[in-house]
């Protein structure tokens, strides 16, 4: 008789439990400013001060003085909370915050990189402070300080010793090859850079093979990519000088929880987004010829905490310290302020796309209408296209509050336009969405295209909806076994189409879209001109104009108050 797999090591508790090993990781990733837990999503009610109790007493009760824990976080700091946007510039509070987690190694990811304030930042408060500058890794991004002079964005690599196994491990971190960094950062391509670099031959020579336990690769990059593979092609180059020992990957940038088997000594996970989750790997029999690997994923919720720290309660003094300056923060920039409220839950994936409770019709059918220009509109047919990454979560039934618009839209993105022709103009949404896909424009998760084999349906009362988990050890890795939900595809790009009856097909219309995409859309329009045998014309940078207008998130907020405004008084 064989128990259906999601029964497997669940107790009475319906979690499931971690198995503690000789080296042990806690990992988290693309927190995007979630310090303040998700106040209406139970499965995720624990604040950052609640994660700090939930580490020192993992540390406490869990490990024996044969087990070594690592705590490592891979970047994305910003972009997505109020907590973090809403203060100049973003993140400034933040990071204070997030840095009193005694990380054991950290780094940035691209939203350390949009804009040279975020980037000193990080710099100066992470990289080079005296908490983190032994332990802050970044093998693959450069700063360009004040004067000109380019230095190390932190270690390129660092050296450690664990304390209890004195496991001998180098570590190294990567981003993605990131190519819309601000003039204070310089971004090389992983693999590139340790193909040729002296850094990378001197780290070989003082760090042979003989004289390691393991390798350690952290960092900003999917370990689930089709298209790059990047990770891959560091594997693959780092194993010619590393061929017997084991190499571990942490990833990040595509907001999902995921597992990947590289080969018998090598293992990755990523650890989801928005503090949903915090990863947990153990590796026993670590200098042997068979180490073994095991995840999880535990939800970033008090009852998780508590059940894998065996402690009752999580009020540790420094972590109800940090709970209660979240707390501070959150009131100081008003970001319970009600705006107006929300009627039904509109999603982002959980329902098709043009469906009533779809968070894209809902904005291109009653949001981007509301957009008005500086310029004089009133004779001419537009279009109003949004990639579909701008959306960052979904808009949740009930009260909307200032901390609401960060949520969902969190980017300062500014409205250009073309003049084009209707027929070019008629075309651009097609290309953009099929050919080819260009998974930047899309929501993060698109970096991994979703594992055809989808994991059996559980549908029981008495669990929430949500997202299970595949990846390469099956469909038991979430610690909260959840009912399953429906994930529909979402394309890169959605769009308004507002064409006046009198428009003829070679009539100029205004083609408007945010200046985050202007390359792709000068690409598209470019490509689209050849395949129409147009070749007397191109489209370039000085053919964008300033379009003006409220942003998203202020159209969002203006029409949520409107339809509600009855209620707020
Ligand atoms: N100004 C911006 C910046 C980013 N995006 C979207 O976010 C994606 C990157 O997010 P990660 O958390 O995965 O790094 C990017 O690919 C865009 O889709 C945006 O829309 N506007
Ligand atoms: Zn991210
Ligand atoms: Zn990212």
């Amino acid at each position: 008789f064989l128990l259906p797999e999601r029964y497997f090591d669940i107790g009475v508790n319906k979690i499931r439990s971690l198995k503690v090993g000789e080296l042990n990781f806690l990992h988290t990733t693309d927190t995007h400013g979630w310090l303040g837990s998700h106040l209406v999503q139970p499965d995720f009610d624990a604040d950052w001060g609640d994660f700090i109790s939930f580490v020192d007493l993992f540390k406490k009760n869990r490990l024996t003085n044969k087990q070594d824990l690592l705590v490592i976080d891979t970047g994305d700091k910003r972009d997505g909370n109020g907590l973090s946007d809403a203060t100049s510039p973003s993140g400034i509070a933040t990071t204070a915050l997030f840095n009193e987690q005694d990380y054991d190694l950290l780094t940035l990811g691209n939203h350390e990189l949009y804009n040279p304030a975020n980037t000193e930042v990080e710099y100066y408060s992470t990289a080079m402070s005296h908490k983190f500058k032994n332990k802050y890794v970044c093998s693959n991004v450069d700063f360009v300080k004040e004067d000109g002079t380019i230095v190390p964005f932190g270690n390129k690599y660092l050296y450690l010793e664990t304390p209890k196994n004195k496991i001998r491990i180098l570590t190294l971190s990567f981003i993605f090859h990131f190519q819309k960094a601000n003039q204070r950062a310089r971004v090389t391509s992983p693999i590139e850079e340790i193909m040729t670099r002296d850094w990378f031959k001197e780290m070989l020579e003082r760090h042979p093979e003989n004289e390691l336990d393991m390798l350690l690769i952290f960092g900003h990059v999917p370990i689930t990519d089709h298209e790059n593979h990047e990770l891959e092609q560091v594997h693959e180059y780092l194993r010619k000088f590393y061929p017997n020992i084991i190499i571990q990957y942490f990833g990040g940038h595509s907001h999902i929880r995921d597992f990947v088997i590289l080969d018998d000594k090598s293992s990755c996970l990523q650890s989801g987004r928005y503090s949903e989750t915090v990863g947990f790997l153990s590796i026993d029999n670590v200098k042997s010829e068979k180490p073994s690997f095991f995840r999880r994923y535990i939800n970033f919720s008090k009852r998780s905490f508590k059940f894998h720290s065996h402690a009752k309660s999580l009020d540790t003094h420094k972590g109800k310290h940090v709970s209660s300056k979240v707390e501070c923060l959150r009131k100081s920039l008003g970001l319970n302020k009600v705006i107006g409220f929300v009627s039904k839950t509109y999603y982002m994936a959980a329902r098709q796309i043009d469906s009533e409770e779809n968070v894209y019709h809902m904005l291109v059918n009653k949001v981007l209408p509301r957009l008005k220009p500086d310029i004089d509109i009133s004779s001419v047919s537009r279009f109003i296209t949004i990639n579909t990454g701008a959306v960052r979560y979904d808009l949740f039934k009930g009260p909307f509050t200032k901390d609401s618009e960060y949520i969902v839209l969190p980017f300062p993105n500014k409205w250009l336009y073309l003049e084009v022709p209707l027929y070019l103009a008629m075309q651009v949404e097609e290309y953009l969405n099929h050919r080819p896909s260009i998974a930047s424009l899309g929501p993060p998760q698109s970096f991994a295209l979703s594992r055809p084999d989808s994991c059996p349906l559980v549908n029981d009362p008495s669990l929430s909806e949500g997202y299970v988990t595949r990846d390469d050890f099956g469909c038991n890795g979430d610690d909260t076994p959840r009912n399953s939900q429906n994930t529909y595809k979402i394309p890169s790009v959605v769009q308004l189409r507002e064409i006046l009856p009198s428009t003829q097909p070679n009539d100029n219309v205004h083609f408007i879209f945010y200046s985050f995409v202007q390359s792709d859309i000068i690409q598209a329009l470019n490509s689209l001109l050849i395949e129409n045998n147009i070749t007397d014309k191109a489209y370039d940078a000085t053919d964008c104009k300033a379009y003006g207008g409220k942003s998203t998130q202020e159209l969002l907020r203006d029409y949520i108050h409107e339809s509600t405004e009855g209620y707020l008084t």
